[in-house]
């Protein structure tokens, strides 16, 4: 399965965590990661295979909203930052949307990332 994996920047570092602490059930689970741009950066250089796409403000949300559309992301884990303004927020809603569209599990924060993982 397609896990989709994005954080704002105050939380990158939570995401790697996050990964690190659940990289068993990466490995066991077959799951492929998609990220947008500076998020797949961090995470290939915390050692994990990720296909990274555009950075989120120049498309990269956009990108995943679309692989949502099309069946092919199982599942995605946002870490937000609700504190900052991010200049692509439609593309943000655009993503959410879609995610309940299509019925695709969405965290948006790291505790319910925490449920989801396990549920995989
Ligand atoms: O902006 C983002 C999510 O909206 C994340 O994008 P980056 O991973 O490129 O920083």
């Amino acid at each position: 399965m397609e896990i989709a994996i994005i954080a704002h920047d105050g939380k990158k570092a939570e995401m790697v965590q996050f990964l690190n602490a659940h990289s068993d059930i990466l490995h066991q689970k077959q799951i492929s990661l998609v990220s947008t741009g500076t998020t797949g950066e961090k995470v290939l250089k915390a050692g994990f295979k990720v296909n990274a796409l555009l950075s989120g403000p120049l498309g990269g949300d956009a990108q995943i909203a679309s692989r949502v559309a099309e069946g092919k992301c199982n599942m995605v884990l946002f870490f937000r930052d609700p504190l900052d303004r991010h200049p692509h927020e439609p593309d943000v809603l655009m993503l959410m949307r879609l995610c309940d569209v299509h019925d695709v599990p969405l965290a948006t924060n790291p505790a319910t990332a925490e449920l989801l993982i396990k549920a995989v």
